[in-house]
């Protein structure tokens, strides 16, 4: 993944104010309010926030089983506000994969883990033997090899998750989105399906996204993305670094989101600190922008 700061123009994943709006007995709510969102090629993401926020809104765009109301989505290629029925189809069956947090969801519970498999892995019609070792070979990717004749229910939840991960990948999707994939899981087997994701994404290229709650996603992943109100507000980047005594270490760093038209949320931590809010005071410095609250009576403390 490359600088976000310089972003690939034909990222896996770009999309710009996306919009949606939900009617409910007269009653609108707007779970996604102008998010954009740029991943590039190969990269891995993590999205995050409140209940509520829109993460699951976003997800069901970003598969092609919802469209927005406005704004724009291009997924692996695919534009996926304006894409037909049948481009929909192929979009879902051949260039993205998804793993979903209800095991249930993701393997029929009558078919072993290599069936399981097997199922998606033939939809091109690869001829028998070499559906078969497409479906060891996943099997294997996943450490899930000496499960391949048992069901799901013959399983451990790490497991189930990833042979849904082998599933998901088994038409050599470009990106793979999942939706809470370790919600049902302890931590020792959510690290193993975290880093499971991981090894799927060095290993085949593929870009991954993952909607998750699970607080150790930061020890996985170099990017997370904070999604507040339906709106991408802040993001944490971490990278390998040597600190001042020679040893190793991980800095990570807090970016807020600045959209086209140049929003931005401020952390809430800012604005309770400060008791900001209503009307801020703004201004342009050399190589920083102050905000102060508006509030004329109090100390113009600088918020950089
Ligand atoms: N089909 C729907 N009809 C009406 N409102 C909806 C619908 N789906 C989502 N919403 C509303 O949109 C907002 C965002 O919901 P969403 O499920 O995307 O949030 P979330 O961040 O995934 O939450 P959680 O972490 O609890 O799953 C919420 O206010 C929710 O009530």
């Amino acid at each position: 993944m490359s600088d976000v700061n310089q972003p690939d123009p034909d990222g896996a994943i770009v999309c710009s104010d996306l919009v949606r709006v939900f009617s409910t007995r007269g009653i609108e709510v707007q779970a996604l309010q102008g998010l954009s969102l740029h991943v590039d090629s190969g990269g891995v993401v993590a999205v995050v926030g409140a209940s509520g926020s829109g993460k699951s809104t976003l997800l069901g765009i970003l598969s092609g089983l919802d469209v927005p109301t406005a704004g724009s989505a291009v997924v692996a290629g695919h534009d996926l506000v304006t894409m037909g029925r049948r481009e929909r189809v192929e979009f879902r069956r051949h260039s993205v994969g998804f793993v979903w947090q209800q095991t249930a969801r993701n393997l029929l519970p009558y078919l072993t883990a290599a069936e399981n498999v097997a199922l998606i892995a033939g939809v091109g019609r690869r001829a028998g033997r070499r559906r078969r070792v497409v479906v060891d070979e996943l099997l294997a990717l996943l450490d899930v090899g000496d499960c391949r004749d048992r069901r799901p229910r013959e399983l451990s939840g790490g497991q189930q998750q990833r042979v849904a991960i082998a599933v998901a990948m088994a038409n050599a999707p470009r990106v793979l989105l999942a939706d809470e994939p370790t919600g049902e899981l302890d931590e020792a087997a959510s690290a193993e399906v975290l880093a499971a994701m991981n090894h799927v994404n060095r290993e085949r290229g593929t870009t991954v996204l993952v909607v998750t709650h699970d607080a150790t996603v930061t020890d996985h992943v170099s990017r997370t993305v904070q999604i507040r109100d339906g709106r991408t507000s802040t993001e944490v980047l971490r990278r390998a670094a040597v600190d001042e005594h020679g040893a190793d270490t991980v800095v990570a760093e807090e970016y807020a989101v600045l959209d086209r038209v140049g929003r931005l949320q401020l952390p809430d931590e800012f604005t309770r600190a400060l008791e900001l809010r209503d009307r801020v005071r703004l201004a342009l410095e050399s190589d920083h922008v102050g905000v102060w609250p508006g509030d004329d009576d109090r100390d113009t403390t600088e918020a950089r």
